[in-house]
């Protein structure tokens, strides 16, 4: 990969309850690039992520955020640069507002109204929605919101963890637009974990493939059509898990 590296992985190893779970995980996630991590479930996707916002830390290797050790990030700093969204789009009880302004109430501030409105036009939600209350939303509406919740710390890196595997044709596509709109809007770095292989090929610049702990392929996501590696195709067959 030629790009600029945002995330670095060098020979992180991660183990928890005596599973080795990540094994000599190396590569890197080019900045100002959507890149796509696919592979059968329990490879490790998940864990990266964990790692990446220091909620997991590595028994051994590094990893470094824009050139920098995460050991030398404080939370704050890290969380500013590393937003995160879940399949789960959890909201707290309370308005649209509330949810919103989250990120910025942890750090003791709160959020102006044209901000917020701002957000909301920017995932495609109308202003109105600000003082209804956040569990009313639709499914797709949430997972917009949970974005827009992301973006109140403008990240220079988002990790989208399965965000559309629960919404329906039309709201996974909406989610897909407007992930491509902030990728290209904010120069974000998207890091995309997706079980759908078409979403993976059609959305990401690059893509890694994971199987069982370790990084099996990466490369521009064009190579999804046809993999090197024997597993690797199996796996785009549909062939594994
Ligand atoms: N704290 C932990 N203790 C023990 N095992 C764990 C822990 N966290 C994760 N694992 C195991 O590590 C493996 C990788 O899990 P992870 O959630 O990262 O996979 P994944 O690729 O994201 O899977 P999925 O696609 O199903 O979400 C799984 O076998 C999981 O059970």
């Amino acid at each position: 990969m030629s790009n600029q590296a945002i995330v670095e992985f060098k020979d992180v190893n991660y183990s928890a309850d005596g599973l080795h779970i990540l094994k000599n995980v190396t590569g890197s996630f080019p900045e100002g690039k959507i890149t796509t991590l696919v592979g059968p479930s329990g490879a490790g996707k998940s864990t990266l992520f964990k790692l990446c916002n220091a909620l997991k830390s590595p028994q051994s290797g590094e990893i470094l955020i824009k050139g920098k050790s995460i050991d030398n990030y404080d939370p704050v700093e890290l969380r500013r640069n590393v937003g995160i969204a879940l399949q789960s789009a959890t909201m707290i009880k309370g308005t649209v507002l509330e949810n919103l302004e989250l990120p910025l109430v942890l750090q003791g501030k709160n959020i102006e109204k044209g901000f917020a409105e701002e957000l909301l036009h920017d995932v495609g939600l109308s202003s109105e929605f600000l003082n209804r209350s956040a569990k009313e939303l639709s499914g797709g509406q949430r997972q917009k919101l949970s974005i827009a919740r992301t973006l109140v710390n403008y990240p220079k890196i988002l990790l989208l963890d399965e965000i559309t595997s629960s919404l329906d044709r039309v709201s996974q596509h909406d989610i897909e637009e407007l992930i491509v709109k902030i990728n290209k809007k904010y120069g974000t770095t998207i890091i995309w974990i997706t079980h759908n292989l078409k979403q993976a090929l059609e959305i990401g610049h690059y893509t890694w493939v994971m199987m069982n702990g370790e990084v099996i392929e990466t490369g521009e996501s064009s190579f999804l059509h046809s993999p090197k590696n024997e597993r690797v195709l199996q796996f785009v067959k549909g062939e594994l898990d």
